[in-house]
């Protein structure tokens, strides 16, 4: 197994900041809009950005939701191991709402078809968009593409991309695994 480094924790912290800026752009004051990210590494992403939007660009207090897909995903029968559910923690109503789905990495589209079913259950958005760290180009399964991205990366099948949090891993990086 190799694992070479494709972005390091400064890249993180420059494409971050970019990200963030996107968002302002689009959703100027965040007033009658919600991060959702999706567990569990989704998380990670969303709430670094929050963090950014409200400390560093002083934007008001910004809505912040989880979402679990596990009993969402449409292969979720085929595995023989328990499945172990992540908590989803939507305080809040989405009727109307601009939603923002964050995540780590967009490789097949499943995870976000998935999540795009379990919204569901909190209402009708007016508009779901899309933020990820990593797009992996060329690898979709569905026609769902990202609204916005911190890096495209060309991978193939056995090759993998990890994304590393500090709150999770001790430093931020991403990283491209070959087994
Ligand atoms: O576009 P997709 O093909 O759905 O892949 C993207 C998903 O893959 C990863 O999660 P993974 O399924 O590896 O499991 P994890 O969330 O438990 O880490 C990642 O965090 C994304 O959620
Ligand atoms: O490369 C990949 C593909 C799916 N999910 C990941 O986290 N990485």
């Amino acid at each position: 197994m190799s694992q070479k480094v494709l972005l390091t924790a400064q890249e993180v912290t420059i494409i971050l900041h970019r990200l963030a800026c996107q968002l302002i752009e689009k959703h100027s004051d965040f007033s009658n809009t919600i991060l959702v990210g999706i567990q569990p590494r989704g998380v990670f992403l969303a709430e670094r950005l929050k963090r950014i939007l409200e400390q560093e660009y002083k934007t008001p207090a910004i809505a912040l939701g989880y979402l679990d897909i596990t009993f969402f995903r449409d292969d979720f029968r085929r595995t023989d191991k328990p499945l172990e559910a992540n908590k989803t923690k939507i305080n809040f109503i989405v009727e109307n709402k601009k939603v923002i789905f964050i995540d780590d990495v967009l490789y097949t589209g499943r995870s976000i078809r998935s999540a795009l079913t379990a919204i569901q259950s909190f209402g009708r958005p007016s508009v779901i968009e899309l933020l990820v760290l990593v797009d992996r180009r060329f690898s979709r399964h569905l026609p769902i593409q990202p609204d916005y991205r911190g890096r495209q990366v060309d991978a193939i099948n056995n090759e993998k991309v990890k994304v590393s949090w500090k709150e999770q891993e001790g430093e931020d990086g991403v990283y491209l695994i070959t087994s």
